[in-house]
């Protein structure tokens, strides 16, 4: 028998998004199945803690330093309350939005998450299936596990032209950073966001005391193998280091390796005495940042591409002042979840200075520690035109693939709804700071 409440096309995600979901919940209890996916954070946590190896749980879940940046994320959202309005006909609403262009089933998307192979393999594949049945923006991370283009193709067998953006991460070499722009245009990406704050990496305790940068065993450089500049640097410096000797390695062999490696999780880093594996893991920790890039570059970056760009990782006002002067799209309020300076300001902090500053001149979207529906309520009232989920939607795929990751975020977003609607709102333009009090 099916129930008219469940929605059959899992793209139907406003108009009562929240009780729909929770109907095809509650439908499913009767017939003794459990949702696939805890509907709260911190079971999600636990659970997800349960499935994954040490290594993964480190990477995935860990935080720089003594982990004070990600309390701070929590508790600025927590000294925010909703104060709810009553008696305002709130049966009929939308928590649909507009970004560059597009029409969204909410403003949520999916934040990058580099090296995602450590919950699943290929993760990026699953991630982008899972968004594209949403219609959320899945953001590629340039750490990936899965080439842009794979990912992309899985995206669009979804739905065509499911909405896409890809992370950049800028490299020391120009004109790789070109060949992943040229590569992300190709693919349909609608915006390109350059992460900032990660030129270098943070101190990570939890990763050192296991001795484990997933990057240092090859997992997490898909975007690197698959690209054709990469490709050809790792030839010149393998053949630079063993020339006499094997004067043949030629920019084939290399790319035939590295195809192979893609298709074999772990392979890459298995035969060790092999010069390219090694050379391509160097070449990657050498070239991935350029931490002496500057507002300079991001001037240039109009030239370079076509693209809406926003800059991910901005958390003073004065930066984001600086963004709209210099002429990009778009920001991302971000302390990178917590895993880059320990003792940051929490990200809901620095958009409550940020978003007057701003004043809409440009996109401002928000993350790291926004986890649930009413977080992202409360990151619209203070002014966010969207968030990013980051952590949540990976334990999701960690716990049940695909669908795991799609419920996750599809749950947020019906508790947004429902949120909206209590609060006495019925469309995301009209959530402003009224909604909310300090406490
Ligand atoms: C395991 C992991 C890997 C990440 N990799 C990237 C990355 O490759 N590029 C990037 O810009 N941000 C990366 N981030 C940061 C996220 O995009 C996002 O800012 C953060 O996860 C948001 O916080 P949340 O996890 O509390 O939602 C990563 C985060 C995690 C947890
Ligand atoms: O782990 C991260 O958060 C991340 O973004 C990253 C990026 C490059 C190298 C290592 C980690």
């Amino acid at each position: 028998m099916t129930d008219p409440t469940v929605p059959t096309d899992p793209t139907a995600l406003p108009a009562g998004a929240g009780r729909l979901r929770q109907n095809e919940i509650y439908t499913q209890g009767i017939h003794g199945r459990r949702p696939r996916v805890p509907t709260d954070h911190a079971e999600l946590e636990r659970r997800a803690r349960r499935v994954m190896s040490d290594r993964a749980w480190a990477y995935i879940a860990g935080g720089a330093g003594e982990g004070s940046t990600m309390a701070a994320n929590r508790a600025a959202l927590d000294r925010w309350a909703i104060v709810p309005r009553v008696l305002r006909d709130v049966s009929s609403r939308s928590t649909g939005i507009e970004l560059f262009g597009q029409q969204l089933p909410a403003p949520v998307l999916f934040s990058p998450v580099g090296a995602g192979a450590l919950a699943a393999h290929a993760a990026d594949v699953h991630i982008g299936h899972a968004a594209a049945e949403l219609g959320v923006p899945y953001i590629f991370s340039n750490q990936g596990s899965a080439p842009m283009e794979t990912v992309a193709a899985e995206m669009d067998r979804v739905r065509s032209g499911a909405p896409r953006w890809f992370q950049l991460y800028w490299s020391t070499d120009d004109d790789l950073v070109d060949s992943l722009l040229a590569r992300a245009e190709g693919m349909g990406a609608n915006a390109v966001a350059v992460t900032l704050d990660t030129t270098m990496l943070g101190w990570r305790p939890q990763d050192l005391n296991l001795g484990s940068l997933p990057f240092a065993r090859g997992e997490g450089i898909d975007q690197y193998t698959s690209d054709p500049r990469f490709t050809e640097i790792v030839a010149q410096r393998v053949r630079a280091a063993v020339g006499g000797e094997k004067p043949e390695i030629s920019v084939g062999a290399i790319k035939t390796l590295f195809s192979i490696a893609r298709n074999a999780p772990g392979s890459l880093m298995k035969n060790l005495t092999a010069p390219e594996p090694r050379v391509a893991v160097q070449t990657f920790l050498d070239i991935y940042s350029r931490p002496s890039l500057n507002w300079d570059d991001i001037a240039g970056l109009r030239d370079r591409t076509t693209l809406p760009i926003v800059l991910k990782g901005v958390l003073h006002p004065d930066d984001a002042r600086r963004a709209v002067d210099v002429g990009v799209d778009g920001i991302i309020v971000s302390n990178h979840g917590g895993r880059q300076v320990d003792g940051a300001i929490g990200s809901i902090d620095a958009l409550a200075a940020i978003a007057p500053a701003v004043d809409g001149r440009i996109k401002v979207l928000v993350d790291s520690g926004i986890h649930t529906g009413a977080d992202v309520f409360k990151a619209i009232a203070l002014g966010a035109d969207a968030a990013c989920i980051g952590r949540p939607h990976m334990y999701g795929l960690a716990l049940a693939g695909a669908d795991g990751a799609r419920d996750v975020v599809a749950n947020i977003i019906a508790e947004l709804d429902l949120t909206l609607g209590l609060a006495g709102y019925t469309s995301i333009a009209d959530v402003d700071r009224d909604a909310l009090q300090r406490v």
